[in-house]
């Protein structure tokens, strides 16, 4: 049995200040003891969001690192800095990522393993454009994606990362997949996981989605069979955040 994730990504939100005071708003309010909750924050939060879950079972995420361990790439965060931070997941690939700052597949299995090298787990994203659903090829390059993102990992290390299955045109939108759209594509990264490392691994990674994931459908998308949880960005910064991780209580 996976255990469900539910990560917020803040994304360029909340200044220090603002990031403590969420934290204490939320942190005695998550009742679900089979959620694992995860708070992904900008660099700048980490040290104080990580102070204040201390003494609580949120684990704290950071957003993005480089993959190189040190060096002259003025304004990035190293996988070292983050782990001496207290950091235990981080987001890999996310598509405001590869659209914004130019991040290709490459790049994103360097940060994947290099990720897992340090002990972060990573929480690698995929996820379609709507023309690529329109024209019906949407689970063909989730795949690529994948396929890119694994490249080199081991069948040991790939069991502890984390996929996140976010359609480009339900982020930020409102316009969330139906639970019935998540679910196939969920299932075919499963499928495809199954390919490149077999059952164990498979049946053991775990899958969220992510995409206008609010307190009215998290529960819906949360019981599909191959969905393990969400990538959660907007309503990660309100209390709302407390109601999707309580979904089925
Ligand atoms: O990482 C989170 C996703 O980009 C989803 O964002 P959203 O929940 O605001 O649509």
């Amino acid at each position: 049995m996976r255990k469900k994730i539910v990560a917020g990504n803040w994304k360029m939100n909340m200044t220090p200040k603002e990031a403590v005071s969420l934290v204490c708003e939320l942190r005695d309010k998550f009742s679900n003891r089979d959620v694992d909750v995860v708070f992904c924050v900008p660099s700048i939060d980490i040290i104080p969001v990580v102070d204040a879950v201390k003494g609580t079972d949120i684990k704290v995420g950071a957003e993005n690192m480089h993959y190189e361990e040190k060096g002259a790439y003025t304004g990035e965060i190293s996988p070292g800095m983050l782990k001496e931070a207290g950091v235990d997941y981080v987001i890999v690939g996310h598509s405001e990522r590869r659209q914004y700052f130019g991040e290709d597949d490459e790049c994103i299995n360097r940060k994947v393993r290099k990720a897992i090298e340090y002990g972060l787990t990573p929480i690698i994203c995929c996820g379609e454009t709507i023309q690529q659903r329109e024209e019906g090829i949407t689970l063909d390059f989730i795949n690529k994606q994948i396929d890119a993102a694994f490249l080199q990992v081991s069948a040991k290390d790939a069991m502890k990362c984390v996929i996140a299955y976010e359609p480009i045109w339900a982020i930020g939108t409102g316009r969330v997949a139906t639970s019935a759209q998540a679910q196939e594509v969920c299932e075919a990264i499963r499928l495809d996981i199954r390919k490149l490392y077999g059952e164990e691994v498979a049946s053991s990674i775990r899958i969220l989605y992510g995409g206008s994931v609010n307190a009215g459908n998290a529960a819906e998308l949360f019981r599909q069979p191959d969905i393990d949880g969400g990538l959660v960005g907007g309503a990660s910064l309100k209390p709302d955040f407390c109601e999707i991780v309580n979904y089925n209580i």
